[in-house]
């Protein structure tokens, strides 16, 4: 029978999921790394364990899945983290430097105070931040001994960690991304379809170093022959996000998908043109089929299950994550305790990066239970910020339901709230893996193993559907007391 092997290399482990022909998942490994915090504010990654993690957990999901013939890999992957590797040797010049470092924010206020934000907004669709590839990749540059030389010597290649898979996979012969990933890279012109050489001249980064841009579902060469037994053709990329959209099939314009991880990707598919957003939301390229760009809104909330993690690790009044919902419902009704979360700052659509952690409200009744319901409810309301920053850039049409995914879409009291503060469905669909799944699909469907798009669309199976109970007086009460206590925060 026929499988495909998807890839998921995110910001703490690297998981393999093989599916069968019908799209079901039958085997999956998953393998944690280590994180390197050299200095307050920086996160780095060693690019050996990105590729050793993943070769290691496709061998293990081959193995439990009975070593069936895998039909073709389709690679998704933690976006914007940067490496760079010597091409002879294939050595990386450093550590990988990962989305959350935030060790170029001072170079990125130098970009803004110079005047060039607006054109890198203009072309990107992404704001000037820390958070996206090109100032790493100059950080890395200007700090590495000789690297600018090797690199204009075109010694270096630059890569996101799906090119770096892809170059491992395949012993060295293929230097390529896909449309998605180069998106996150704040070099890649998303109108022009093409790496920007006015960016990187600003940047000062050689272009030789870039990776070739392919659509999601393209031929990205075979694995090396030793690694898997045979050679296995790579035919589908895209960033983890993304790949979600996809596994959520949001392939019509209006439809919205919001990914609960460690923090929250909420990406409004907007059809085949780009919209720039006067909310601060990041233009991006939902997938590309075809020679085709699809775009999205993307909205990217830092701490989602974060926030339940601090309930367990930092304050220790949980053990799991799941006994938030027992105590949340266990809250006094009476209290309105607000916790917002921005231990590292607040994303979209604030963009605030010194803003820290703040708790409202509490009495000398506040304990466990009104904490729990708080953290629960700060992710429903961060998410409420972005569906109204999107609905400012979007005229929606009609109603369509919010298809939920990631570890912490499994809190029914989290996607109740979510629902209620929304005052619109909230839909969870059954198969919770969206991020793998869009990945297989991608690298399926293009040999013809899976369904074209309006196939799988009408296999998407639904798990829950949450509908608003909540009187819209006080949804607007609530939302209007956490809109303050953000101003606050950011006060403080
Ligand atoms: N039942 C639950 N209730 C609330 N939060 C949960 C629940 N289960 C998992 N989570 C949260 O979901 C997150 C894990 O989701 P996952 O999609 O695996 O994240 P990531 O890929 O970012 O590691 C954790 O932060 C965890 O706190
Ligand atoms: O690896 P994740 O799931 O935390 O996702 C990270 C995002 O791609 C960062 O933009």
């Amino acid at each position: 029978m026929t499988h495909i092997l998807a890839i998921d290399q995110g910001t703490t482990s690297s998981r393999a999921i093989i599916f069968d022909a019908d799209l079901h998942p039958c085997a999956s490994a998953q393998e944690e790394f280590p994180q390197h915090f050299p200095r307050p504010g920086w996160v780095e990654h060693d690019p050996r364990d990105l590729w050793s993690s993943t070769a290691a957990t496709c061998r293990a999901a081959i193995e439990k899945c009975g070593n069936p013939r895998i039909e073709a890999i389709g690679i998704t992957n933690q976006r914007e983290t940067v490496v760079i590797w010597d091409r002879r040797t294939g050595k990386p010049v450093h550590n990988a430097i990962v989305w959350q470092d935030r060790r170029t924010a001072e170079f990125c206020r130098e970009l803004e105070a110079g005047g060039h934000a607006e054109m890198i907004t203009a072309r990107t669709g992404l704001l000037v931040d820390p958070y996206f590839s090109a100032t790493k990749v100059k950080w890395i540059l200007d700090h590495v001994e000789g690297a600018r030389d090797r690199a204009e010597a075109g010694d270096l290649a630059f890569g996101t960690v799906d090119a770096w898979l892809i170059w491992n996979l395949t012993g060295g012969k293929v230097h390529a991304t896909d449309a998605t990933n180069a998106a996150r890279t704040m070099l890649y012109d998303i109108h022009k379809g093409r790496w920007s050489a006015t960016i990187c001249k600003l940047f000062d980064i050689p272009m030789s170093m870039l990776p070739e841009v392919r659509d999601c579902a393209d031929d990205f060469g075979t694995t090396r022959p030793d690694l898997f037994g045979r050679p296995i053709p790579i035919t589908g990329v895209a960033g983890d996000q993304q790949a979600a959209t996809v596994g959520q099939a949001c392939f019509t314009p209006g439809m919205i998908k919001s990914t609960y991880g460690t923090g929250c990707f909420a990406l409004l598919n907007t059809g085949d043109q780009p919209v720039a957003s006067t909310k601060r939301l990041l233009t991006t390229i939902a997938y590309q089929l075809d020679g085709k760009p699809t775009y999205a809104l993307e909205g990217s909330i830092f701490i989602a299950g974060a926030v339940v993690q601090w309930l367990r690790d930092g304050l220790k009044i949980i053990r799991h994550a799941k006994e938030t919902q027992p105590l949340a419902e266990r809250a006094d009704p009476d209290q309105q305790v607000i916790l917002v979360p921005a231990f590292t700052g607040l994303g979209a659509p604030y963009w605030s990066p010194d803003s820290r952690g703040a708790i409202f409200g509490l009495t000398r009744n506040s304990g466990p239970e009104e904490l729990a319901r708080a953290a629960l409810e700060s992710v429903g309301f961060q998410t409420r910020d972005l569906l109204e920053a999107m609905k400012a850039d979007w005229e929606p049409k009609g109603e369509t339901a919010l298809r939920v995914d990631g570890g912490m879409s499994a809190s029914d009291y989290a996607m109740q709230f979510l629902s209620d503060i929304l005052g619109a469905p909230v839909d969870r669909p059954a198969v919770l893996e969206t991020t793998a799944l869009g990945a297989a699909w991608l690298a399926g469907q293009g040999p013809g193993i899976y369904p074209d798009q309006e196939g799988f669309a009408k296999d998407w199976v639904l798990d829950r559907s949450f509908a608003p109970d909540m009187e819209a007086a006080d949804r607007d009460a609530r939302y209007d007391a956490w809109l303050r206590a953000v101003k606050a925060t950011m006060s403080l």
